[in-house]
């Protein structure tokens, strides 16, 4: 089988919060249409390392990366890169659902209607496009102009998605999107993981371990600010090369 296209790499990336060195020296690189997923114990520099990913690092005071982060080959820390279009092409979704206190239908069509989109129908059907891939047109169909707040946690948190996707990113990154659901709403957002990486390159953060093991291709696992190890999940899983892996793996710390 033919190995899928790098979409994003970083090279020798650094990254300080003010003296603080939280990333160190990482070199990764993720292929397209497939699941990432960054494992590693609190505070190890999984939620750095995604949001240096789409620069959502910029807004915090101090912050700095060396190094190279490359979208489709491309530095996205250069200069001539517009963040706003970066953010375009590589969408995110937060750990807690975070709708909007609008609409389910204003939530979904945000980022158009922000690029300036304002034909009704284009809307209504981007809408109902998105919602569709997120597997939840069915149970929202009848409540579009109903406030998304009153959606459960689990609606609230693929309408997310589906905000995210109505902008066509080619990448969207997942901040633990599941630690704020319950169970079943859980393997829903599992199951359209799954299902995206038909059309997306995909990188998730997540504690837990049988999620990487069921949603990801491949896995990174970090620890202090270090990628420790990089490899197909299933490998990770059944033989890691470093004992610090084993021990997380295993439940030994973390
Ligand atoms: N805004 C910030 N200012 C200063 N230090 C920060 C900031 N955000 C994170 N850090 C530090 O950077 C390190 C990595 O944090 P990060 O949130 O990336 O870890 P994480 O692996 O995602 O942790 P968790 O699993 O608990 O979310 C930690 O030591 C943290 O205290």
């Amino acid at each position: 089988m033919s190995k899928k296209p790098y979409k994003l790499e970083a090279r020798n990336l650094n990254a300080y919060y003010g003296g603080f060195h939280a990333l160190k020296d990482i070199n990764i690189a993720m292929e397209e249409k497939a699941v990432t997923a960054f494992i590693g114990p609190s505070g190890c520099g999984k939620s750095t390392f995604l949001r240096t990913l789409n620069r959502m690092n910029d807004y915090i005071d101090g912050f700095r990366v060396e190094g190279d982060i490359l979208l489709d080959g491309r530095d996205i820390y250069n200069k001539d890169i517009r963040v706003d279009e970066l953010r375009k092409e590589v969408g995110m979704v937060f750990q807690k659902p975070n709708p909007f206190p609008k609409t389910v239908f204003e939530n979904v069509v945000y980022g158009l209607k922000i690029q300036g989109i304002k034909d009704k129908k284009v809307l209504a059907e981007a809408a109902e496009s998105s919602l569709r891939k997120t597997a939840l047109w069915e149970e929202v169909k009848d409540k579009m102009d109903k406030s998304a707040l009153a959606l459960s946690g689990g609606q609230q948190q693929r309408l997310c998605i589906a905000r995210a996707l109505a902008i066509s990113p080619s990448v969207v990154l997942m901040d633990e999107p599941t630690s704020a659901l319950d169970p079943i709403s859980t393997a829903k957002i599992e199951e359209l993981i799954y299902e995206l990486k038909n059309d997306y390159t995909i990188v998730i953060v997540t504690h837990n371990m049988q999620q990487a093991g069921r949603v990801s291709d491949q896995t990174a696992f970090f620890y202090m600010g270090e990628l420790v190890e990089y490899a197909k999940t299933k490998t990770m899983f059944t033989s890691p090369k470093h004992e610090r892996t084993q021990n997380y793996i295993t439940g030994r710390f973390g």
